[in-house]
């Protein structure tokens, strides 16, 4: 168990993911979270969810942690660093979660040397199987880029990666839940109209889904062979394969998550 007070500032849907993640994992005992938010109604929510602390003060959330989540949307960043910035500790790592924001700008932000770790999860946090990438500035040390290592992998698997591939990050694991869960819901749709009944549905979709990943993650085959090993020649997923490749999915797919990188770069300028 970590002997660190953790902090987050923001705790809409991925603050409250991780901090799901974060306390569901026991890596830290629920009285060593502590986050705020905008409304009570939102404070209230997740104390009673998780049992952490909860406070409408940012800076008693930037004065107890050492280490702090900004898990605010990214226009706010320049808003809450300016007020957190002169009571955060100087031995404290910040960790920023926002799409585009740089660590050039969230330095200049602060306007003094800070430790700081640029990062990018997914909501799959809440169960534990997040995918996130991170990035530390050369302010924080290898210890304490450890630290924040095991928090990422209490609720989830993650790399670290050069700042450079932040916005390919958000289009391949930030965003790309969304774009299953529209793929699980269009599959469920077929089954429904197929005469399946649409909890079913859901549950036949997703454990199809989630089976699918895990294959890839774990026999270490090409998708392109998985694929094939379902394919049986005049079968029934051939004739799917076929009305995929009618309707471009792959480049649709590539054309849609290239989109997203693109913006999350429109979005660092
Ligand atoms: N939603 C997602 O799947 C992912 C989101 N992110 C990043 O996470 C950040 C938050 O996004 P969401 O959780 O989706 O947004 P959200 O709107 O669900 O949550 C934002 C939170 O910030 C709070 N807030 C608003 N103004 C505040 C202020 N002045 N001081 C303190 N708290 C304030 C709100 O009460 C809310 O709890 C964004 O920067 C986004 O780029 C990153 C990866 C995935
Ligand atoms: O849509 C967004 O901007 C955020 C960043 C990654 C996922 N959600």
């Amino acid at each position: 168990m970590l002997e660190t007070t953790i902090g987050f500032i923001g705790c809409g849907n991925m603050g409250s993911a991780m901090i799901g993640g974060i306390t569901g994992s026991g890596l830290v005992p629920a009285s060593k979270v502590i986050a705020s938010a905008h409304t009570s109604a939102t404070v209230e929510k997740i104390k009673d969810q998780f049992g952490i602390r909860t406070t409408l003060d940012n800076q008693t959330v930037a004065k107890e942690a050492d280490i702090l989540f900004l898990a605010v949307k990214p226009y706010l960043y320049a808003e809450v660093i300016k007020e957190i910035k002169d009571v955060v500790s100087e031995d404290a790592v910040i960790v920023a979660i926002a799409a585009g924001q740089s660590i050039e700008k969230i330095e200049g932000c602060f306007g003094h040397p800070v430790k700081l770790v640029r990062s990018m999860p997914n909501t799959p946090a809440m169960v534990l199987e997040a995918m996130s990438a991170l990035t530390p500035n050369d302010n924080v040390t290898p210890e304490e880029l450890d630290t924040v290592i095991s928090i990422f992998n209490s609720f989830g698997k993650c790399e670290v990666v050069p700042e450079t591939l932040m916005d390919a990050v958000t289009g391949v694991s930030g965003s790309s839940p969304a774009y299953v869960y529209m793929f699980i819901e269009a599959m469920a749709d077929a089954a429904v109209w197929d005469g399946m009944p649409r909890a079913q549905a859901y549950k036949f979709a997703a454990q199809s889904v989630l089976g699918a990943a895990k294959m890839v993650l774990e026999t270490g085959k090409h998708p392109g062979e998985l694929k094939d090993a379902v394919c049986s020649p005049g079968g029934t997923t051939i004739a799917a394969v076929a009305a995929l490749e009618k309707q471009n999915l792959r480049s649709t797919v590539m054309n849609a998550q290239h989109a997203c990188t693109e913006k999350s770069k429109e979005m660092s300028k």
